[in-house]
């Protein structure tokens, strides 16, 4: 049972008085029911006419409050010393509106709207100044005290704006009663303004009043277009009332006693079931206006919901509620349905547009919860901040509630041997950061003391740095201190959540999280009260630090960047796959993509959120700009929205390949059917894959041997288990594969070669599949997945180019040409048929002897690589597990739809990687 006294012994010169009567009443609610109850006090005699003995039971509030008011009235007893008129508790309901919401006479009609619709039995609205007014009114000031003399046409502008709005929302008298206040107010302000002009100064007390202006017109207005509906209203100027004093800079105290006896004596004047009061003024206890500083409404509304133990209090804005992360920087930030006070707290130190936390304070410790809710979409809920958030799952994601971060801010370290197990080193370097007056934000210590390194704001850190060098100049000298470094351009990443808090495995998830969207953490704090952990990485690093944390935690979606070079015949059919496969990538596995970039050779097209897919053709063409690499990597790699990047390299071309390296280091993942990076040179090959291991960042190549097919996959399968490669053997060209099986009497070879080139199946040039250098990459490169270590030359090729085509110089030329040689090809096929053989192209991997083979073969018509159709690949892995019966894989190896299939299953193994459902 909650006490909620609602009378105030008599002062004791009134109890003295020994005719007087006198009045103890005391009010208690039973938890969960609405049954007052009432003592009575004792044996009183209230006069002649009325008499109240002993008495105890159940009375409604009102008919109490009536009682007591008769009472009251019936023994003359002044209404100051009975004292007993403000109810407390559960009936109340603390609104408060800020400028956004008073912005215009339709926005004030709103908020009574508002008002009226809250069915509590007491209402008290704290109002901030129409928007823009207390700016207006602070100009007024700033140019009375610098003798501009046009604050009297700014006075004259704000007196305008509040007499355009009364006059658009009230009529009548309350209409007149309004602007005969604001006529006299204005000419109060002008007098007043006038001697600050004079003076050339304004003291705070000066300033203040002339401020609170704004407030008071608000909140007369409000109470004035809550009355034409009938309701009964009065409207409290809180200079009568909020008592406070200054706490250090810009900060103030309220005086809840002297508050109480205040409101107390304001509430006896004028009761009222609605009461609108002025936020963000108060005054000392000398009775000198003041303001309660920053967020000042907010503090306001705060501090009278505790004076009045409200049920609640609701700090209407114009968002939905408190987002999980700043909705500006991570699109799927959400909104939180509660918050524990510890967590509003931390969030609005980040930043975080919450509250600030002094706001918190008076409610916190009377357990009243704050809700914050928008007053344009009054659907919404909002978030209530209170001592025990409601939604506890026991999930471990939920632990964590909002990201927040801080930028521009610089690191300090001191570091050095002399400073381990000396006390009061710390003490020297922040008393020596206090002496400069900066704000210190955060402080890590490893338990060795080597070093201390904290975060300063960026623009302190120069003297900070200064005044280090100069407290600790003997020691730095003497090489106790080895130095003192400043570490630029850091921000700062929180993750807040009081559930935090003996919860294993949170900060698991965020380092990983981080680790995975390849981010450096630079420093580390978390206090052991774990309502927070706190990172400092680079400031450029920090928006997708933070989209990489929230989308961790947060159920949102794994969020990958792609950029594409080389829309080609598989780029462009990857492009399409995407295209018809996004939507449901996002409904069911909450994976994003987003390709936010396409260059050819000649044409880029670039976007920050992601390419319209439906068109990307014609987008491309129409406002495709010059292709430039260099500058089109630079747009995946600078833009700090997307957590996750992948570059896919869907040409043939080396140059492109040979930029792997930069961009893994960059931390941009690579996926690619394009061979020659991994058939390339043997160091660069090694380097590349040594980088891609000790990095978070992914390089996956599946669609370079076998298209689609699950070769390197099956290949890497066999490895990670134990089992040992001893033989590779296939057919591994498409295009050689189709040409073969196809060439068998009724059409000529290059007929052939024709239709191989045509079904998408050859390279961009198809020399490169005659050649047999497409063949010796595919064996190479499973070569060097199964560890051998091959150049391309150490593999012996049979070409099957003719000599005198080789040096055509284009593709196109060699086509026309080659039909000139049909009839070497007829004659060696029926030299095969006679045999009862065909022929077949195939590609050796001798992983016991270290060495591969490619080279045209004849076949009996019953092996199974005389059984081929199509495109087919077949690849037979003989391996110390599989040594009698070869592991088979088999299907078609070349062509667009199972090519650019099989690159995009990398994606998806990349997204699974970074941490979508599996
Ligand atoms: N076709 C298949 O069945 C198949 C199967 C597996 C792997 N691959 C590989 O896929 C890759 C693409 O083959 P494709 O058939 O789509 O070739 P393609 O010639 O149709 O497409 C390549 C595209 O890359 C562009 N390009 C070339 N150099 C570029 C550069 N430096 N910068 C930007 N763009 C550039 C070209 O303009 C072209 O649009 C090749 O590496 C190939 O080996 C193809
Ligand atoms: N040109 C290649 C494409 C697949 O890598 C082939 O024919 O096999
Ligand atoms: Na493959």
């Amino acid at each position: 049972m909650r006490s909620l006294a609602v009378a105030s012994p008599l002062p004791p010169a009134a109890a003295a008085a020994r005719r007087r009567p006198r009045a103890f009443f005391s009010f208690g609610r039973e938890v969960g029911s609405q049954c007052w109850k009432y003592d009575l006090g004792q044996d009183q005699t209230l006069g002649g006419s009325l008499r109240i003995g002993q008495s105890q039971g159940s009375l409604h509030r009102q008919r109490l409050t009536t009682l007591l008011r008769s009472a009251a009235a019936a023994i003359s007893v002044e209404q100051d010393e009975v004292n007993t008129y403000l109810p407390k508790g559960d009936m109340w309901s603390v609104h408060k509106f800020g400028g956004t919401c008073m912005g215009t006479p339709q926005r004030i009609q709103s908020v009574a709207d508002i008002v009226l619709g809250d069915s509590s039995e007491r209402k008290l609205v704290i109002v901030s100044a129409m928007s823009k007014v207390t700016d207006m009114m602070y100009n007024l000031v700033h140019k009375a005290q610098s003798r501009d003399d046009s604050y009297t046409i700014a006075l004259e502008e704000i007196f305008e704006k509040h007499m355009a709005a009364a006059k658009d929302l009230l009529d009548g008298e309350d209409l007149a009663r309004f602007l005969s206040q604001l006529h006299s107010d204005v000419s109060n302000l002008r007098a007043m303004l006038r001697a600050i002009y004079i003076a050339g100064h304004a003291t705070e007390s000066f300033s203040d009043f002339v401020v609170g202006h704004g407030e008071l017109w608000s909140a007369q207005m409000l109470s004035y277009a809550i009355k034409k509906s009938g309701a009964p209203c009065s409207w409290m100027d809180t200079r009568e009332v909020l008592v406070v004093k200054p706490s250090g800079s810009n900060q103030v105290d309220p005086d809840y006693l002297e508050s109480e006896k205040r409101l107390q004596k304001w509430f006896s004047r004028q009761p009222a079931d609605i009461i609108v009061a002025t936020g963000f003024i108060a005054t000392t206890a000398e009775n000198i206006p003041t303001t309660l500083k920053r967020d000042g409404s907010d503090f306001s509304a705060a501090i009278i919901g505790s004076l009045v133990r409200a049920r609640q209090v609701t700090i209407w804005t114009d968002v939905d509620g408190v987002f999980s992360a700043d909705p500006r920087k991570v699109s799927e930030a959400v909104i939180l349905s509660t918050l524990s006070y510890q967590e509003a707290w931390e969030m609005s130190y980040f930043g975080a547009n919450v509250l600030h936390p002094c706001t918190i304070i008076p409610v916190m410790k009377d357990n009243i919860p704050i809700v914050i809710r928008n007053m344009f979409n009054i659907s919404a809920p909002g978030t209530m901040i209170c001592r025990q958030p409601a939604n506890d799952n026991g999930d471990l994601d939920a632990c964590v509630k909002s990201f927040a971060t801080i930028d521009n801010l610089a690191l300090v370290n001191v570091e050095g041997t002399g400073m381990a197990g000396v006390p009061g080193t710390s003490s020297a370097i922040f008393s020596a950061v206090k002496d400069v007056g900066a704000n210190v934000i955060m402080i890590s210590q490893a338990s060795s003391e080597h070093s201390i390194c904290f975060a300063v704001p960026e623009q302190e850190v120069a003297a900070v740095s200064a005044a280090l060098h100069v407290r600790f100049r003997e020691a730095l000298a003497a090489g106790r201190l080895s130095k003192v470094e400043v570490i630029n351009g850091c921000s700062i990443l929180a993750a807040v959540g009081l559930r935090m808090a003996s919860t294993p495995g949170v900060s698991a998830i965020l380092f990983d999280a981080l680790a995975k969207a390849n981010i450096n953490v630079r420093a580390i704090a978390q206090g052991c009260s774990e309502y927070n952990i706190t990172v400092v990485l680079k400031q450029e690093d920090c928006v997708r630090a933070l989209r990489a944390a929230h989308s961790r935690f947060f159920l949102s979606k794994t969020t990958l960047a792609v950029g594409i070079i080389g829309p080609g015949l598989i780029g462009g059919t990857l492009l399409n796959q995407l295209k018809d496969q996004a939507s449901v990538l996002k409904e069911n596995m909450n994976i994003d993509l987003r390709v936010i970039g396409i260059t050819g050779s000649s044409t880029m097209l670039l976007s920050d959120t992601g390419i319209d897919l439906t068109q990307w053709k014609e987008l491309l063409r129409k406002e495709g700009e010059p292709a430039d690499l260099a500058n089109f990597v630079r747009h995946l790699s600078d833009n700090h929205v997307f957590p996750n990047k992948v570059l896919l390299d869907c040409t043939a071309d080396t140059s492109v390949a040979s930029h792997y390296y930069d961009w893994l280091k960059k931390g941009i993942h690579v996926i690619t059917p394009n061979k020659k990076a991994n058939s390339g040179p043997l160091d660069r090959y090694l380097k590349l894959r040594t980088l891609q291991r000790a990095s978070y960042t992914h390089y996956f190549y599946e669609a370079t041997v076998g298209a689609g097919l699950p070769v390197i996959s099956t290949l890497r399968g066999l490895l990670e288990t134990g089992d040992k490669i001893l033989r590779i053997e296939g057919i591994f060209s498409g295009t050689l594969s189709y040409i073969f099986n196809n060439f068998e009497g009724t059409k000529t070879f290059s007929n052939v070669v024709a239709e191989a080139k045509e079904a998408g199946y050859t390279e961009p040039d198809p020399r490169d599949d005659l050649s047999g250098t497409d063949v010796a990459r595919k064996v190479i490169i499973l070569a060097r997945e199964s560890g051998l270590r091959l150049e391309l030359s150490n593999i012996p090729v049979k070409s099957l180019v003719p000599e005198a085509l080789a040096s055509c110089s284009s593709a196109d030329e060699f086509m026309q040409k080659l039909p000139s040689f049909d009839e070497d090809w007829a004659k060696q096929r029926s030299e095969a048929e006679a045999a009862g053989e065909v022929l077949r192209y195939v590609g050796v991997v001798d992983a016991v002897n270290k060495e591969g083979q490619v080279e045209l073969r004849r076949y009996k018509k019953d092996h199974p690589f005389a059984q081929l159709s199509g495109s087919d690949n077949i690849i037979a892995f003989t391996t110390s597990r599989y040594e009698e019966q070869p592991l088979i894989v088999r299907g078609p190896g070349a062509g667009a739809e199972v090519t650019a299939g099989g690159v995009f299953c990398d994606i998806l193994r990349l997204a699974s990687y970074l941490g979508a459902p599996s």
